[in-house]
């Protein structure tokens, strides 16, 4: 039977709304490493494939009068800050194709995949908002052909400094063969010819996640990404998402197309009016974002279990990224009851098997 494969989403979920007010909340830990440090400890017992960071590159100064808006942590810098404090789990930062640069990118992912042996992977987005703090620079035409370009050139990047070309030999005293380094060609518009200050951990592309929704978008994930992190809120959206990726990824000459994770809004409680209660305390507010809808659970574990499961069955998932709802208590109930019950029921590992992200990723396919 296929496994089902999970990641945790640390954009503060459980905090929106209204929750951040709740006593509990810890909002004044919101841009400590402490705050994030508990949530990938649960993830991380609970042996879910990875943690995950949306991001935003835009904050509209009204959305932080009554909530958190798009106030964040850079993500980057935040799961290099986890590194030390988790052993296995895959780290995944969103980094956009469209703002950011190939070099800066390629390195900062090349870095965190060297400091966590592998366990780095990539969430491209092209990016709805934030032009205005890229304002000295030029948007690309067509999102999509440039984020081609984009990754070609990180990949690029990653390899021009190949795990190979180092030797550490001492005798000899040759640290590195430099006849093994390469150069980058141009690509669309991007010249950034390396070769990378640093080597790469192994040949491996790095995991590529991807966020989208237009069939531009699809055609990327198909060619690209290991898996689309999809917003999906029902479940025959789920099975058409999936048939198009299937599709599109043979289409592309690729053994394996793109796991389908799509964000699940999880508001949990111990009994199902509990649930509900938490759910109606914390309705979206005026300045939540009107065009996310993802698929939302309210109810017990057992009842997020049974909807998992349905959903896996019916060819809707690959497995899904939690976006814990309202509370603390909806993270930990997830890490504590819904996850270990899914590997209770032999759809989801009891253990790691492997200690990096590429590993995890392709466990049980
Ligand atoms: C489920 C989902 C998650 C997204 N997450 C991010 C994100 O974390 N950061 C970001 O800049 N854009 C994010 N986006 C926006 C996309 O990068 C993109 O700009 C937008 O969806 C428009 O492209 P499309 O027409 O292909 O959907 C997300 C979009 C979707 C559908």
């Amino acid at each position: 039977m296929t496994l089902l494969h999970i990641g945790l989403s640390l954009s503060p979920t459980w905090l929106r709304a209204g929750s951040w007010r709740r006593p509990d909340s810890r909002v004044e830990e919101l841009f400590t490493a402490d705050f994030f440090v508990e949530a990938a400890r649960s993830a991380e017992a609970a042996h879910l494939d990875f943690l995950f960071k949306p991001d935003a590159l835009t904050l509209d100064p009204a959305s932080v009068e009554h909530g958190l808006g798009f106030s964040a942590l850079d993500p980057t810098m935040l799961m290099a800050a986890l590194v030390a404090e988790t052993t296995r789990i895959g780290l995944v930062p969103t980094l956009s194709s469209t703002f950011a640069h190939p070099f800066t990118t390629a390195r900062q992912l090349q870095s965190l995949d060297r400091l966590s042996a592998g366990r780095a992977g990539w969430n491209v987005v092209t990016s709805l908002g934030g032009g205005e703090n890229f304002a000295d620079r030029d948007v690309p035409a067509d999102p999509y052909v440039n984020a081609v370009d984009f990754v070609t050139v990180v990949e690029g990047l990653r390899q021009s400094f190949p795990a190979r070309a180092l030797h550490h030999d001492r005798t000899a005293g040759v640290f590195a063969d430099p006849a093994a380094l390469s150069q980058v060609p141009p690509h669309g518009r991007y010249a950034s010819a390396g070769p990378l200050s640093v080597p790469a951990l192994s040949d491996e592309p790095l995991p590529l996640l991807h966020a989208g929704g237009s069939p531009a978008s699809v055609d990327f994930a198909a060619r690209f990404a290991d898996a689309v992190f999809a917003m999906t809120a029902e479940t025959s959206d789920g099975v058409a998402l999936r048939g198009r990726l299937h599709a599109g990824a043979g289409a592309a000459g690729r053994k394996r197309a793109p796991l389908v994770l799509p964000g699940v809004s999880l508001c949990l409680a111990p009994t199902r009016a509990q649930a509900e209660e938490l759910a109606n305390e914390n309705q979206p507010g005026p300045t939540s974002p009107a065009h996310v809808r993802h698929w939302t659970i309210v109810g017990t574990p057992q009842d997020a279990v049974d909807e998992i499961l349905r959903r896996a069955d019916a060819g809707a998932i690959d497995g899904v990224i939690a976006l814990p709802a309202a509370s603390w208590g909806s993270l930990h109930l997830f890490t504590s009851e819904v996850v270990p019950a899914l590997a209770a029921a032999g759809r989801f590992r009891t253990a790691y098997s492997g200690t990096t992200l590429r590993g995890h990723l392709a466990e049980g396919i």
